[in-house]
């Protein structure tokens, strides 16, 4: 940061003077220009910042426009980064926005590229994006602005390294999962169907033969079948769901309809230990629906030149099939209609995309497919089926977005990215916005509450010294299913390298094809028989990444006993942790911000557990409010304060 420093004896005024100029020639990144990151951008401009760097991988998309105002409707399709930087400039053209349409994961963004920013601003959606950006500020010596919003709640927090935690030195929710079992056999509630409709039979029939799911890998056992046999029909059950040669989509979307709805769910009710204490499901018969569902099953292929549906965007069964309330549950029958409907626009005007699709909840018609299977599903099982908008929600982990919650968040975080380039951090708070007033310490009400910061949890195995503890089956699991599971979906190390006892692995785009082909040679195999003795039990592994600069330790223990019902992901990750320092929560010093990070919970009731981003439920007071000495402060905190000393004696919005 440039710019002069101010002796806390001058006038205010001066001051004040000193700080717009500061605001002015600060670099900011922010992250993220969606809901948060309009109104951010907006009122980074409005207050007086002159510099920013915008980055946001995502086009505008319709379902964006009821709340991100600086987007219209001839921008659907366009960069969110760069539509929103012309539209600010557009009022405030003194204010300099570098607009990318990038992923900030991207290696161009690595640490020294973060060091180039005074201040980093996130207005993100997910956990992932969210723990990279915070590695990546602490690895860059850069303090963050963290914010999310979730309908009527806000939180926006700050992180600088060696003053307050960082982003990961406290749990946060990770997405909700299911035991496999239950998806794949014995659902009891609209979720389950609804994550085996998306993540299974949505995949299955049109995304990447390639993308194996939890879900695919467990073939359970029916009454009298060996394991062989069991393998034998996965195999089968894959295959099946490839279309023939010259089979019409009429006839597929009929015989997948036969498949899952019928001869699958006899063949679960053959599992008669499943029923002992259960309802067993009821097949359903097509022909009986076939009457009520004559609209799709007449339509014997659907060409593109006899359809007036032509974009692949605005196709939808639900229109074709004169179905418009999209708030009432469908019936059996009319659920029929759409599965198979969807089915074959699927295959016949968007057969490009076979084979390769993706679920998305702004799909129409993959949402329309989802809630047809999940509807189906749900009557065999005695499941009260759900309106599509209530599936689109629950399928796309929706929690609906309110502008204001945005607008005010967005505020708060310039506030908190002033009181930093005022060389106040001392000053700077958590906010939580509630969804109802709510009564302080100090007895006052409020709907904004602000908290005092947290210094960082030592124990935090991103920002501290910590030491996970790692319990697996050594000798069932595969490398590739540690990498996978573990390294990557909860730890969110993006290109890991690992190490033991001599043996190491690594991935990146610095390797030769030689190398990939040696690395990729261990991925198969258990972790008791890699190289070097192997991963087994007490075994110390390494994780890293170079590009997060990061390093974890891992001690590991052989567990080979898991409960599919309790423990789904069957390992559990948590924290055998050095001794808390006196300063350490007592209460957090168990599992020391890891218990998220261990996933799975077994309380599946309310579908709020199946969003990923609870991360942002509103936080008690938090009660430390220790004065810190000189001493006592982090070399980024110094820098901050030696830059920018405006004066003692700015209010706090406490
Ligand atoms: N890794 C990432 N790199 C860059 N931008 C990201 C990354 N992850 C998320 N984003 C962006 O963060 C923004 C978050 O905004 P928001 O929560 O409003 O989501 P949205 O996609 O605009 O809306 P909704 O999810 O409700 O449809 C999005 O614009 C998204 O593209
Ligand atoms: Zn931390």
């Amino acid at each position: 940061m440039n710019g002069e420093a101010a002796s806390p004896g001058w006038p205010q005024v001066v001051r004040a003077k000193l700080l717009q100029q500061r605001m002015k020639e600060a670099k900011i990144l922010a992250v993220g220009a969606g809901g948060i990151g309009c109104e951010l951008l907006k009122t980074l401009a409005l207050s007086g910042f002159e510099n920013v760097q915008v980055v946001d991988m995502d086009t505008i998309e319709t379902s964006n426009l009821n709340r991100q105002f600086l987007f219209r409707k001839r921008h659907v399709g366009q960069s969110k980064a760069k539509v929103a930087a012309e539209a600010v400039q557009r009022f405030r053209p003194s204010c300099k926005i570098n607009a990318m349409q990038a992923n900030i994961k991207e290696p161009q963004y690595n640490v020294g590229w973060f060091k180039g920013f005074d201040l980093v601003l996130n207005g993100l959606d997910n956990l992932d994006a969210r723990r990279h950006v915070n590695r990546l500020c602490l690895a860059a010596e850069v303090p963050l602005v963290e914010s999310g919003t979730a309908a009527y709640l806000g939180q926006v927090t700050v992180h600088i390294k060696g003053t307050y935690e960082c982003f990961e030195c406290q749990p946060k929710a990770t997405p909700k999962t299911y035991p496999v079992c239950t998806i794949r056999n014995t659902p009891d509630k609209p979720i389950h169907c609804i994550v085996w409709a998306k993540d299974l039979l949505f995949q299955r029939l049109f995304g990447r033969a390639d993308v194996v799911s939890d879900l695919d890998e467990a073939a359970e056992k029916a009454e009298g079948e060996t394991e062989g046999d069991a393998a034998a029909a996965a195999e089968q059950e894959a295959s099946f769901f490839v279309r023939q040669t010259g089979e019409s989509s009429f006839a597929y979307a009929d015989r997948v309809f036969h498949r899952v709805f019928c001869f699958d769910i006899e063949r679960v009710i053959s599992m008669k230990d499943l029923w002992k204490t259960r309802k067993p499901p009821v097949p359903l018969r097509l022909d009986e629906l076939r009457h009520a569902a004559a609209g799709a099953a007449s339509t014997n292929g659907i060409h593109k030149s006899s359809s007036s549906q032509q974009a692949t965007a605005d196709l939808s069964a639900c229109r074709l099939l004169g179905i418009r309330d999209s708030h009432a549950a469908w019936s059996t029958a009319q659920s029929a209609q759409v599965f198979l409907m969807a089915t074959q626009l699927f295959l016949d005007l968007r057969s490009d995309e076979v084979g390769a699709a993706v679920f998305d909840k702004d799909d129409a018609l993959a949402v329309e497919f989802v809630a047809a299977a999940s509807n189906l599903r749900s009557t065999c099982y005695s499941i009260s089926p759900l309106s599509l908008f209530d599936i689109k929600g629950m399928a796309g982990n929706i929690v609906h977005a309110i502008a204001t919650t945005n607008a005010i968040v967005s505020g708060l975080i310039v506030a908190e990215a002033i009181k930093l380039l005022a060389g106040m951090p001392e000053n700077c708070r958590a906010t939580h916005l509630r969804s109802s007033v709510h009564t302080g310490r100090s007895g006052r009400e409020r709907i904004i509450g602000p908290s005092m910061l947290e210094p960082p949890n030592p124990n935090c195995p991103v920002c501290g010294t910590a030491q996970l503890s790692l319990e697996i089956d050594t000798h069932k699991t595969t490398f590739k299913e540690l990498l996978d599971r573990v390294v990557r979906r909860k730890l969110a190390v993006a290109q890991p390298t690992i190490q033991y006892d001599g043996f190491m692995y690594e991935e990146g785009p610095d390797l030769d094809e030689d190398e990939v082909a040696d690395y990729a040679k261990f991925l198969g195999r258990p972790l008791h028989t890699l190289p070097a003795g192997g991963i087994k039990d007490s075994s110390v592994v390494e994780v890293s990444d170079q590009a997060q600069k990061l390093e974890l330790s891992i001690i590991v223990t052989h567990q080979e006993e898991w409960d599919e019902e309790k423990d789904p992901e069957a390992f559990s990750l948590g924290g055998k942790l050095p001794v808390a320092s006196a300063d350490a929560p007592a209460e957090d010093s168990s599992v020391a911000g890891l218990s998220s990070l261990t996933g799975a919970n077994d309380d599946d009731e309310g579908i709020e557990e199946v969003f990923e981003e609870p991360a942002f439920e509103a936080r008690p007071n938090l009660t430390s409010k220790r004065k810190r000495s000189d001493e006592e402060q982090s070399p980024i905190e110094k820098r901050l304060k030696a830059a920018n000393n405006l004066g003692e004696d700015c209010e706090v919005i406490d």
